[in-house]
């Protein structure tokens, strides 16, 4: 089902289910629609850093009805706007999201329930060495599988090119009609697909996304070489370098470009993610889907499934299905394969 879901109508006291005849008894709720508005840049045990729509780094806590606030999300401000030293804002709403990147929740969390890392992010970039460590497409295919879910446009960045060819890697991916950028960035600083990234990066709030060592913290430095300096500014209690294991963190340019950098994925659950939801990344088996019975796996075995009649159409839709099909076997692979 489609990610867009009304943050205000989750929040119990605002479900007004009118039963017959009677008005809702349900209190009534200020009215923040005209109240200011920022984003949330970071999150850090109930401090949120927050940017106001007028430019001021605030640092907010959230109102105790708030059901969850994370990094992207639009909120509506109260209390102390100054952002001075010491001040506090406070949440008061949460606008309705544009994009969900979610996980499943861990065992001992509550299980199968997803969690929402970044709201209305525009892109994921799934960042990969092509070497050292080596790729691991496995868990490529589950992010690119957040990405389909949660209705972010991936993008594929293949790291440290210097070192071996990826041509292979392209070749994997190619049937996805990803964007794939291949990058290198040697130690003398000397950098290669930088433009072709900043070009694909310039003016989206993309999340970034990959295993320790790929050379992520290289990409973010290269990208925005104040990033320790931008980050002090919006929030010193989660300034980069002491950013825990479990926050991510955004990196906001005056063009409004956003790189938000979440820290090394050790485990994604993707047990909330239904066949069909995946589909939202393949336009095409999107449309042949419709014909088949209702409540369909799409799986290589499932009974009269008309994506596998459509693999026989032509290579290019054989290999279509194939991709999508990998993509929903990475979705119930066993968690331990993505750990390092
Ligand atoms: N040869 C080569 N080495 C690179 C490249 N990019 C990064 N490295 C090196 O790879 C190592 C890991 O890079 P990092 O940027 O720290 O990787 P990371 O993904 O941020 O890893 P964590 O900080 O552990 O999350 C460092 O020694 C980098 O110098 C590249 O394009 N080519
Ligand atoms: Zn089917």
């Amino acid at each position: 089902m489609a990610r867009r879901r009304d943050i205000g109508t989750d929040d119990p006291r605002v479900r007004v289910r009118p039963g017959r005849g009677s008005r809702p008894r349900t209190k009534r709720r200020p009215d923040y629609s005209g109240a200011p508005r920022g984003s949330v840049t970071s999150v850090d045990r109930g401090r949120y850093g927050v940017l106001s729509d007028d430019g001021v780094a605030l640092v907010a806590v959230k109102a105790r009805e708030i059901p969850s606030v994370v990094i992207g999300d639009r909120v509506a401000l109260t209390s102390d706007l100054s952002g001075k030293k010491d001040t506090l804002a406070r949440i008061v709403e949460v606008d309705p999201r544009e994009t969900e990147l979610a996980r499943s929740a861990e065992d001992g969390e509550s299980s199968g329930q997803q969690r929402v890392i970044v709201a209305n992010a525009d892109q994921l970039l799934i960042v990969t060495a092509l070497a050292d460590p080596p790729p691991r497409p496995g868990m490529i295919d589950r992010c690119l599988v957040a990405a389909y879910d949660g209705g972010l446009r991936p993008i594929l960045c293949l790291t440290k090119s210097d070192l071996t060819s990826d041509a292979e890697m392209r070749r994997l991916y190619e049937p996805l009609d990803l964007e794939i950028v291949t990058t290198s960035i040697d130690t003398s600083g000397n950098a290669t697909g930088m433009a072709e990234l900043r070009e694909l990066l310039g003016g989206s709030r993309t999340v970034l996304i990959g295993h320790s060592g790929v050379g992520k913290s290289t990409l973010v430095n290269e990208l925005v070489p104040d990033a320790a300096r931008k980050t002090g500014d919006v929030n010193v209690v989660t300034g980069r370098g002491r950013h825990t294991s479990t926050s991510a963190i955004a990196f906001v340019s005056e063009d409004g470009t956003w790189i938000i950098d979440t820290p090394g994925v050790r485990s994604f659950g993707l047990a909330h993610v239904e066949p069909d939801d995946l589909l939202r990344g393949f336009d095409d088996l999107s449309r042949v889907a419709a014909e088949c019975p209702r409540g369909c796996e799409h799986r290589a075995d499932s009974l009269e499934c008309a994506l596998s009649d459509y693999a026989q159409t032509s290579p290019r839709a054989a290999a279509r299905v194939e991709s999508y099909r990998r993509l929903l076997a990475a979705r119930e692979a066993a968690l331990p394969d993505y750990e390092r």
